[in-house]
């Protein structure tokens, strides 16, 4: 459906440096809030495709906390996989109870239905920039939302975070969540830990990685992106 020329990424990353090798993966980090220059490369905006950076970390690590922020700063639309697959679970239809057992159960919802919830919030946004939130969580989500909106991110930022600090802000959160607790917890983390991040190591093979650290306030944490973000203004 989207099927988006990719020319403004290696302009883009070269103006980040590489910070670490680890298993030969290149994984970059933002330093630098220098602004590329929109002319050399074409804005996102001007072809009406989407611009999408994936948001990738454990449960708790901060992807929601830090969306909003960048969303408000950077007028980003949000979308949250899981937000999406919360409202269907809701919807008293077939799917919604098996979404509910799969959310308890810390597991994953099937690829298709997850990538067209996605699709259509796409597709009814005005705007045409997207954090997509806790979105792919394995490889088959990857390829299943390749194939169906026929593009890749642009590019991913991964909140890395220790696990028991992601563990307390999830037992602290009292959302009402139904995976809020010790047992889905521990759950959601082997999925993540097995599932998940091959997909972060997937994108960091592509040099499309930003790996955050996510510990300390919210603020600090923001101040780590937004030099991401603030290079990009001129571009999406
Ligand atoms: N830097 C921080 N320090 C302390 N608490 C935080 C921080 N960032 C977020 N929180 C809190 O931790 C909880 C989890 O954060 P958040 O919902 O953003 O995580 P998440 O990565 O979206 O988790 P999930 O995958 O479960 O949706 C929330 O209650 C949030 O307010
Ligand atoms: O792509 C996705 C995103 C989420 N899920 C399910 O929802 C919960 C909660 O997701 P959050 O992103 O933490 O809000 C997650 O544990 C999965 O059960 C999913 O299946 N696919
Ligand atoms: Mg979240």
């Amino acid at each position: 459906m989207y099927r988006r020329r990719l020319t403004s990424l290696p302009l883009f990353f070269s103006h980040f440096h590489q910070v670490k090798r680890a298993d030969q993966l290149k994984i970059y980090q933002a330093f630098s809030t220098e602004i590329i220059n929109p002319v050399e490369s074409e804005s996102s905006s001007t072809r009406n495709s989407p611009y999408v950076a994936f948001v990738l970390g454990g449960p708790g690590s901060g992807k929601g906390t830090q969306c909003l922020k960048i969303a408000e700063t950077f007028g980003f639309e949000h979308i949250g996989a899981g937000d999406l697959l919360r409202k269907e679970m809701y919807s008293s239809t077939e799917e919604g109870a098996m979404i509910q057992k799969l959310m308890r159960e810390g597991s994953i919802a099937p690829s298709e239905v997850t990538v067209k919830l996605i699709q259509k919030a796409i597709e009814s946004a005005e705007n045409r920039k997207f954090l997509i939130d806790g979105f792919p969580r394995s490889e088959e989500n990857r390829t299943a939302y390749e194939r169906i909106i026929g593009a890749e991110p642009n590019f991913v930022l991964f909140f890395d975070c220790p696990e028991e600090v992601m563990v307390k802000r999830v037992l602290n959160r009292n959302e009402g969540r139904v995976d809020d607790n010790e047992h889905t917890v521990k759950e959601r983390l082997k999925v993540y830990k097995a599932v998940t991040l091959p997909v972060v190591n997937h994108y960091a093979k592509k040099g499309k990685l930003y790996k955050i650290d996510g510990t300390g306030t919210q603020e600090e944490i923001f101040e780590r992106v937004r030099p991401i973000f603030s290079s990009l203004s001129s571009l999406v």
